[in-house]
C-alpha cells in the first residue's frame, strides 16, 4: 500500500496485506538455503523455520558457528550442510556471510546459481560495489534483497516476543517474473514487521551512513565527549555515566520510541525542555559537517573499500576484538558494567 511519511508517499508492504499463509504458498516448492551462521544467519533461518518454511543452513564444518547451528537444532546431513552442498540443494540462496566473506565464497556460490534460482542479500554491498567484490550474478537468476533494519539478534528476539523488526526490500534482477512475490514472501518469512521499498544502492549508502553515524559511531562519540567533560570537571564516574548513558537508554529513549522526541521532551521538566530546545540546533550544526564528510566517504566507495580490506585479513576477528576490548575497558563502559549490575532487575 501507499503510505504518507510526512508529506512523502512511499510503498510499504504489511503483514495484513501479505499474510504468512500467502508467503508459504509462494515459497511452497522452494528450498531456502541460508549461507552463513553469524548474526543475521541464525535470526533469519530460525524465524523462517518457525514460520513453517523449508530451510537449510550452509556453514563451514569445524567452525564455532557450525557448533552453534547444531546447538540451535539444525541437523547435519538433514538441515545443516557444508556451504557448497547447501548451495546445490537450495533454490533460494540467502547469502549471509559477512560482506567481505562473500567475496571469497562467490566463485563457489556462483557455480550453483542455475537458471530460475534466486540470490538473496541482506545488504546492497556486494552488488553495488561489484567492481570491488566481483559479485556479478548470471542473468537468468532473480537477485533480491531483504535488509532487516537492526541486529539479527533483535530480529530473532522480537520474533519470539511476537513483535517484528521492519526491513527494506529491493529487486536488482527479475529473471523469473516471480522476484517480487519471492522477495516479499521471504521478507514476511524472516519475521519482518513490515517492508519498505528501496534499491541496492540506496540501501547500502543509507545503511553504511547510519551505522557509522547516529546508530553506532556518532552515538559512542557523543557519549565519550560528554562523559569526558563531566569527568574533567570533577564529576564521579557513576554520576557521569548515569547522566550520559543510563538515563538515556533506561528512561528517555523508550519514551522517544513510544511517541516521538516531542513527547519525551514534554515528559521532562520545563527547565530541561528550555535547555534542550536551545541546545539541539548547536549540536546539529556542529555535527552536520562530520555527517557530510561521512556521507561523501560512503558515496565515493572509500568506506566499502576500507571494510573489504580490513575484514578480508586472516586475523580480522582478533583485530576487531582487540578494539572492542579497548571500548569495554574504557572507564565509561567499566562504569557502565557496574551500573548495569545495580539495576534491581539484574539482582
Ligand atoms: N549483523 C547484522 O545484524 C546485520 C547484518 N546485515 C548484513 O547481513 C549479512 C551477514 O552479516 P552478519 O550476519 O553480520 O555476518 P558475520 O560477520 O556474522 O558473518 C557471517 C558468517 O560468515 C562467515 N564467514 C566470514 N568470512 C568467511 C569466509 N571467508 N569464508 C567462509 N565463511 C565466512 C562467518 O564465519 C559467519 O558464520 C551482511 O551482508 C551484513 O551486512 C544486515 C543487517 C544487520
Ligand atoms: C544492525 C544493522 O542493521 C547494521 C548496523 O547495519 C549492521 O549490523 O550492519
Ligand atoms: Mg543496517
Ligand atoms: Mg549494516
Amino acid at each position: 500500500m501507499k503510505l504518507k511519511f510526512g508529506s512523502v508517499e512511499e510503498n510499504v508492504v504489511t503483514r495484513e496485506e501479505f499474510p504468512l499463509e500467502k508467503a508459504r504458498e509462494v515459497l511452497k516448492d522452494e528450498v531456502i538455503a541460508v549461507i552463513g551462521y553469524g548474526v543475521q544467519g541464525p535470526g533469519q533461518a530460525l524465524n523462517l523455520k518457525d514460520n513453517g518454511f523449508n530451510v537449510i543452513v550452509g556453514q563451514r564444518k569445524n567452525s564455532k558457528t557450525w557448533d552453534k547451528a547444531v546447538a540451535d537444532g539444525w541437523v547435519p546431513g538433514e538441515t545443516l550442510f557444508e556451504i557448497e552442498e547447501a548451495c546445490q540443494r537450495g533454490t533460494i540462496i540467502q547469502f549471509l556471510l559477512s560482506d567481505a566473506g562473500q567475496i571469497a565464497l562467490w566463485p563457489t556460490v556462483k557455480k550453483y546459481l542455475t537458471p530460475g534460482k534466486a540470490l538473496y542479500f541482506s545488504h546492497g554491498f556486494g552488488i553495488t560495489y561489484k567492481e570491488k567484490t566481483g559479485i556479478i550474478p548470471p542473468p537468468d537468476v532473480d537477485v533480491i534483497l531483504v535488509a532487516p533494519k537492526g541486529s539479527g539478534t533483535s530480529l530473532r528476539r522480537m520474533f519470539v516476543e511476537g513483535r517484528g523488526l521492519n526491513s527494506s526490500y529491493a529487486i536488482y534482477q527479475d529473471a523469473t517474473g516471480r522476484a517480487k512475490d519471492r522477495v516479499i514472501a521471504l521478507g514476511i518469512g524472516v519475521g519482518s514487521g513490515y517492508l519498505f521499498e528501496t534499491d541496492f544502492y540506496r540501501e547500502v549508502t543509507s545503511d553504511l551512513t547510519g551505522e557509522r553515524g547516529t546508530l553506532m559511531g556518532a552515538i559512542q562519540g557523543i557519549f565519550a565527549a560528554q562523559y569526558e567533560v563531566l569527568r574533567e570537571n570533577g564529576h564521579s564516574p557513576s554520576e557521569a555515566f548515569n547522566e550520559t548513558v543510563e538515563e538515556l537508554t533506561q528512561s528517555l529513549m523508550p519514551l522517544v520510541a513510544e511517541n516521538g522526541m516531542d513527547w519525551m521532551y514534554a515528559n521532562c521538566s520545563t527547565t530541561a525542555q528550555r535547555g534542550a530546545l536551545d541546545w539541539w540546533k548547536p549540536f546539529r550544526d556542529a555535527t552536520k559537517p562530520v555527517f557530510e564528510k561521512l556521507y561523501n566517504s560512503v558515496k565515493s566507495g572509500q568506506e566499502a573499500q576500507k571494510s573489504i580490506d580490513s575484514n578480508s585479513r586472516p586475523d580480522y576477528r582478533e583485530k576487531l576484538e582487540a578494539e572492542l576490548k579497548e571500548l569495554r575497558e574504557s572507564e565509561m563502559w567499566q562504569a557502565g558494567a557496574t551500573v548495569r549490575k545495580l539495576r534491581p532487575e539484574n539482582n
